[in-house]
């Protein structure tokens, strides 16, 4: 795919749910060659744009195209397989006693575990430089349900890597890791992202400390409407945080990290 091709585009995407509204009239394009974050205070509608953007949902109302593909017309299955997802919904489908080396692997038959499944040396030695790239080599034999949170997340994002995906969403995957995890993982990340044969980028966070270097773009999102949506230098702002979370926060650029503080 050329660098600069559309992968999302969202037109006037609104999701209700029991009687709730998710997402509010969400218009949001990305292309290949863009890093995203994307911000909010809870419940603001980042996992229902997320799970939209993966194919896992559907818009009440408004047009959702994905890699080129109107959700809707398209049969869901043959566009999975390009986008990659790490959320808490895909760890807590494997199960506990597969392999971290079977977790990554499986992915690339859509499978959440092992079964009859053949795999070509291709997938083998794809699933093993995935884990080496994300540093979780040693843990290829261990089960899953024996990992911790931040090996976890490693094993998680190898494996939404499996398929090449051409689209690449993570949901929170700085949760739950200590500073030391946390920083590793940034440093990682900041290195897909700068990395130009790396898939689109589209990362959930609660914490602008966990924005990696190199990315390119922010969406802010409150009450399933968009405060922001740009470069992240116009986007992510203390006023468009403020407005976000609904106080005076102050936001510091250190370089190419981000803190933010109550103002
Ligand atoms: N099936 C549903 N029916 C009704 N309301 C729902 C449903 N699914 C989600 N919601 C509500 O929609 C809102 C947005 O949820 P969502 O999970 O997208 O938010 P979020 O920004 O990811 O939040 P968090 O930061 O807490 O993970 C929440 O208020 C949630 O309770």
């Amino acid at each position: 795919m050329a660098q600069s091709e559309r992968v999302l585009d969202l037109s006037g995407v609104t999701v209700r749910r029991g009687g709730n509204q998710l997402l509010d009239g969400v218009d949001w394009h990305v292309d290949a060659d863009q890093r995203w974050v994307i911000l909010g205070p809870n419940g603001a509608g980042k996992t229902t744009l997320l799970n939209l953007a993966a194919a896992r949902n559907h818009p009440t109302s408004g047009v959702v195209e994905i890699l080129g593909e109107r959700l809707g017309r398209i049969d869901v299955f043959e566009l999975r397989p390009r986008i990659g997802l790490s959320t808490t919904a895909v760890a807590d489908s494997i199960p506990n006693d597969e392999k971290a080396f079977d977790v990554v692997r499986t992915a690339a038959w859509g499978r959440m575990g092992r079964w009859r499944e053949e795999y070509d040396p291709q997938d083998d030695e794809r699933a093993a430089s995935l884990l080496r790239w994300l540093g979780v080599a040693q843990l290829a034999d261990r089960l899953f349900g024996t990992l911790s949170e931040g090996e976890r997340k490693r094993v998680l994002i190898a494996r939404a890597l499996m398929t090449d995906p051409e689209l690449l969403l993570l949901d929170e995957p700085a949760a739950g890791l200590d500073l030391g995890a946390r920083e590793a993982l940034v440093a990682t990340l900041a290195g897909l992202a700068r990395d130009a044969a790396a898939p689109a980028l589209v990362l959930v966070t609660h914490h602008v400390e966990e924005i990696p270097p190199g990315f390119t773009h922010a969406l802010v999102l409150s009450a399933g409407g968009v405060i922001a949506a740009g470069p992240i230098a116009e986007a992510l702002t203390s006023e468009t945080l403020s407005k976000a979370f609904g106080l005076p926060l102050t936001l510091t650029a250190n370089g190419s990290r981000f803190t933010a503080t109550a103002a």
